[in-house]
């Protein structure tokens, strides 16, 4: 429900404040902003110069005084005022010039520390936040993928973005056993890098890599072999070269980062309690989160844990969607604080 004081809106938004993208829900519009969480800042006059979209596609490609950065990493902030200030600029393009101080449900992945979600919650206070509370990203990748996480029922989340991977299995509108590594889309980008540059001599940038990554990477083999070429610098002249790199090669280069994710899947599964690791076996893993996309990660996971794995019907977006809806219980979880109920949120 939208507050109208005077001329001005107050609004309620729920943020997915991700290392590689973020996501902006306004209680009653939806989903108003996916941008990358890149700035690209003057390093003399600490001016920015650009935010999201504008600032990736300066990645990699800056002059001596222009630095673009991700103050995200690792699903937690590496550097808190350049967060603060992408934080206020999302906010603020969100929401227009006429809003009041927004409440707002920010998520963190499952394994952040009370000193991590007190960076965040600070972040988002000065970003101009009336009230700020925290939700665990699982939680919300359910919610958002349209699971009843309320129900007496088993479901198990692997979301995928892009610094952390979280496995957590959810009852009871709880987390009962989960595990988040700091293994996801980023360390696929830098595990192809490295595998580039020693196959083939050659150094390429980060987006190439990801574009490697989206379009021809894989964690299964697919039934025809795929190519892409691909340009970088050739590490002993030092000159531009070309390469044109299999889908052979992208399996072999994430072999670790994908190996890492199954094992965090099988560690969950080997605590999860009886009854429900019955549940999961009858429902399926869900998958969430932009690396959820990597290619023939659901058929390996069910070859090596023999339970079906699905993609959820936005993968992407499921995150900001489960935080967004968890806007709708806004005024239960105000109480539910003041309860001291501060487990899941906050
Ligand atoms: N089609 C695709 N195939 C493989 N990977 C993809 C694809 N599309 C996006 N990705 C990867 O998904 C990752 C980003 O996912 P997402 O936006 O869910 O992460 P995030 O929420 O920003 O990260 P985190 O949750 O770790 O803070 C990036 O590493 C990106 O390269």
């Amino acid at each position: 429900m939208k507050e109208v004081v005077g001329l001005a809106f107050r609004a309620d938004v729920g943020v997915d404040l991700g290392t590689a993208t973020t996501l902006v829900y306004v209680k009653g519009k939806g989903i108003v902003l996916q941008e990358p969480s890149v700035i690209a800042l003057d390093q003399y006059t600490n001016k920015f110069l650009a935010v999201g979209e504008d600032a990736r596609k300066m990645l990699g490609r800056t002059p001596g005084n222009i630095v673009a950065i991700r103050p995200l990493k690792d699903g937690v902030i590496s550097d808190y005022n350049i967060t603060e200030r992408m934080l206020k600029y999302f906010i603020q393009k969100s929401l227009g010039r006429m809003f009041l101080k927004p409440r707002v449900i920010i998520c963190v992945p499952s394994g952040v520390t009370e000193v991590e979600k007190r960076a965040v919650i600070e972040a988002s206070d000065e970003a101009g936040a009336l009230k700020t509370y925290l939700i665990e990203e699982p939680i919300a990748a359910a919610i958002g993928a349209g699971v009843d996480i309320t129900e007496p029922n088993g479901n198990m989340i692997v979301d995928i973005g892009g610094g952390t991977t979280d496995v957590a299995v959810i009852s009871l509108g709880g987390i009962v056993v989960s595990r988040s590594i700091k293994v996801a889309g980023d360390e696929c980008d830098e595990a192809i890098i490295k595998y580039i540059r020693k196959k083939y001599n050659m150094m390429i940038g980060e987006r190439s890599s990801e574009d490697l990554k989206v379009s021809i990477g894989c964690a299964y083999p697919f039934e025809e072999e795929k190519y892409m070429e691909i340009k970088g610098r050739n590490l002993l002249t030092g000159l531009p070269m070309n390469v044109e790199v299999s889908s052979t090669d992208m399996l072999e280069a994430l072999r670790e980062p994908v190996t890492e994710i199954v094992e965090a899947v099988h560690e969950v599964l080997e605590r999860t309690p009886p009854e429900l690791a019955a549940d999961i076996s009858n429902r399926g893993i869900l998958m969430t989160g932009g690396g959820a996309l990597l290619k023939g990660l659901d058929k390996l996971l069910n070859e090596k844990t023999g339970i079906s794995a699905n993609l959820a019907k936005n993968p992407i977006e499921s995150v900001a969607i489960g935080t967004g809806k968890s806007l709708e219980s806004i005024e239960f979880l105000e109480k539910s604080m003041t309860q001291g109920d501060q487990s899941r949120y906050r």
